[in-house]
This record gives C-alpha cells, structure tokens and sequence, in this order.
C-alpha cells in the first residue's frame, strides 16, 4: 500500500524531510510551492517525487501532510487546508519553531477523522532553501512532538514511525513548556548573535581591521548571525512574551558582569566562568553521520596530507573494521582531532594498541 506525503514549503526543512522520505518503500512525496520557479528545481534536487503549485492536488488523498513554511504563514495554510477534503485519517503536522500558537489555531480548526500534531525538529542551519537540504539535517537530533490530547495514539504512533526515516529522535513536549525552552536555548541566542554582530558594525564599521581580524570566537557565536531574516522575523513575533522575558534576565546577566568588571572582581568572574563551563559541558553531544556507532577513539594526527588514508590502511591491514572516521572541526569538547567509530568494543581496543605502538596519541 503506498502513502502519500505532502510537504508543503519544500527549503531547508521541507526538503530534508523530502529527502529523508522520497524513496523510502511504499512512500510517495508530493511538494507543493506558492511560486512556479520552485517546482523544477525541488524535482532537480531529488528531494520530491512530484511537484505541484495546486493545493488541492498536494493534499488529495494525503496521508500525511507537513507544513514546512514560514511560522507566520502557518495558519493561513491550515486554514486553507482544512477547507479541503482530506482523506480521512490524514495527520498534519508542521515543523514551525515555536507550537503554542498553532497549536491553538488548530484546535479552533478540527475536522472530523483528521488529526493535527505540532512538530519542531530541533536541528537547522543558518542557510535556507532547497538547495541546502540535506539527507542527514535531522540525524541524532531530538525532533518534538506536541499532540493535543485528543489525538488518538494511533495517530500519534503512525507519525513517529514515519518520523523514524529522519533517524531523529522523537520527544513529547507540552506546546507552551516547547515555546519557553526554545525560547532560552534557540531564539534568545539568535537575537544576542544579531545584536553582537550589529555592535560591532554599528561602532566600528568604517575600521576594516574588525573584519579582519573576527576569528575563532566572533565567528563561531555569531554564526547564527546568518539566519534568514525572514523566517526569524516570525520566530521572534510568534514567540513575543517568552521572549521579553527572556530579554529582561539577560539585562540582569549583562549587568552581572558590569558589576563584576567596575568591581575588578577576578574571582567572580573566573566563577561565571568555571559555571558556564560545568553546565555547557553537560550538553549530550550531537552526532551526525550515516552509522550510529558506539566505541569511538580520538587521536591526534600530524597535520599533513595522506595521514587520514595512512590510519584506514593500517587498520585495514590488521583486519581492523572501522565503521566510522570524522575530522573533528571544533575541538572544544573532545580531545585529537581525528575521531574513528566502531561497532564492537574488541575491535576498539585493537585499533587502539595498535595505533600506540605505532605512535599515535590516543583518547578512548
Ligand atoms: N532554519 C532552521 O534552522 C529551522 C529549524 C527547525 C524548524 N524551522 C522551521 O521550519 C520552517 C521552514 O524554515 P526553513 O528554514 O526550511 O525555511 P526556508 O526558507 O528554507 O523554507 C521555507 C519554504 O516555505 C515556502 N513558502 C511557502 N509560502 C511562503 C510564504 N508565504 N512566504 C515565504 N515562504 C513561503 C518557501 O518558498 C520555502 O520553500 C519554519 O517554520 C521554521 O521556523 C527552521
Ligand atoms: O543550527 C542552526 O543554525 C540553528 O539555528 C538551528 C536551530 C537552533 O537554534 O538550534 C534554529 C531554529 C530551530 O527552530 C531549530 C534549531
């Protein structure tokens, strides 16, 4: 029996799934545009099986609808939608950053046999639209549900096993606890990414050298800078009050560190310091790749050409099954930079003697 997927608003998101979905047997993925440009390039890029600008023809005989467009424009398509006849059973959902309002306006939109459940999968990029969709965007991240109560387990149980081709992990939230965390760990630190940029370049923009010489630290807290201002236009709206909120704790943090600095107070702020570092060492770390393993090591390697194809060889050589291999860009969590994975835990620990004995410093 095949199902029908329908994605409306096929960028970033809307494409990952697509590309997460289309192939996938007995799936079919129908994507839907409001602008007639969008429809060869979505069927260029592989992420849908058919591309339509008619809503009707999306959503006939859908099984499973995803709204992937811009929050503001979110209620004016379940508007639109529940104004079709949807096949009976059919669950919408969408992928919009904050749930409460939605979810609000869905439950004043309820159609008999047709079931709403507000969805955000908590892993993006700072680039937008189909062209930077990826196959693994949703891997190892957590993907919130938010069903209202009255959305029958089976329905809830059915999208979950969809879900499971993102290779995402599902988690239940209440919509307004989703909007409130989301709010602290995702849309303030995109507006304090702005404004850091702004600061600089509203001070300083007739210097060159703070272009120049931005490096590791302003780039990597102000990479989210980048957004889409569109789509973070109606993040922030959408998610007003929390964010006020929000805003005025981070006066209260700023005015922290004034106080510490005015104070010269070295301690205080090597404190500040030694708690951020507890807590953001806590952060369970998000992994990305085609195969969830689970005995990693990590080791340095020289910095020069070949060295990687050196490693694969010589633990090919010893029969040594490497299931994973990962540059590690970042290195601020985990020491080396060279991050081989393995199924068993054996074949771990040869890899590991062996890679000793042949030089190498290695972390398990
Ligand atoms: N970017 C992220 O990191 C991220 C992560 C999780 C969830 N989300 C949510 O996913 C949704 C889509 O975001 P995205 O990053 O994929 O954006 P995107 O710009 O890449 O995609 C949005 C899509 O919606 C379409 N669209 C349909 N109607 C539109 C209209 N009236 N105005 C503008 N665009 C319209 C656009 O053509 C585009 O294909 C948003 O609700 C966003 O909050 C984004
Ligand atoms: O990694 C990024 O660029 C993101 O901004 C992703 C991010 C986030 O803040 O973590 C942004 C918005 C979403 O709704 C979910 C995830």
């Amino acid at each position: 029996m095949t199902m029908k997927v329908a994605i409306f608003g096929v960028g970033l998101i809307g494409g990952s799934l697509g590309l997460c979905l289309k192939g996938k047997p007995g799936i079919t993925v129908v994507g839907h545009s409001h602008r007639p440009g969008s429809l060869n390039r979505m069927i260029e890029r592989g992420v849908v099986d058919a591309a339509t600008l008619s809503m009707e023809e999306a959503a006939a005989d859908a099984d499973f609808i995803f709204l992937c467009v811009p929050v503001g424009n979110l209620e004016e398509y379940l508007e639109k939608l529940y104004a079709l006849p949807l096949k009976p059973g059919c669950i919408i959902t969408d992928v919009g950053s904050t749930k409460a309002s939605v979810m609000e306006r869905a439950r004043s939109l309820s159609a008999s046999g047709v079931y709403f459940i507000g969805g955000h999968p908590m892993a993006g990029s700072e680039r937008s639209g189909v062209d930077a969709a990826s196959t693994l965007l949703f891997e190892n991240a957590y993907y919130v549900l938010t069903p209202s109560p009255d959305v029958p387990e089976e329905a809830y149980l059915r999208l979950e096993r969809l879900l499971a081709h993102t290779r995402a992990q599902i988690v239940r939230v209440d919509a307004v606890m989703h909007d409130r965390i989301v709010g602290a760990i995702s849309h303030l630190p995109h507006i304090i990414a702005v404004a850091l940029v702004n600061q600089v370049c509203d001070y300083n923009a007739d210097n060159g050298l703070y272009r120049t010489l931005a490096a590791g630290g302003f780039r990597d807290i102000t990479r989210i800078a980048s957004s889409d201002p569109l789509i973070w236009r109606d993040i922030l709206l959408s998610n007003q009050e929390v964010l006020l909120s929000l805003l005025r704790d981070w006066n209260e943090e700023i005015a922290g560190f004034i106080r510490l600095l005015e104070a010269q107070d070295g301690d205080g702020i090597k404190q500040a310091f030694e708690k951020a570092n507890q807590f953001r060492g806590e952060l369970p770390e998000r992994r990305k790749g085609a195969i969830t393993s689970l005995f990693d090591l990590h080791i340095d390697v020289p910095d020069h050409p070949g060295i990687i194809g050196q490693i694969a060889t010589q633990l090919g050589v010893n029969q040594i099954n490497l299931s994973n291999m990962q540059i590690i860009e970042s290195r601020e969590d985990v020491p080396g930079v060279l991050r081989l994975s393995f199924r068993q835990e054996a074949e771990m620990e040869r890899a590991k003697d062996h890679l000793l004995t042949l030089g190498y410093t290695v972390y398990v």
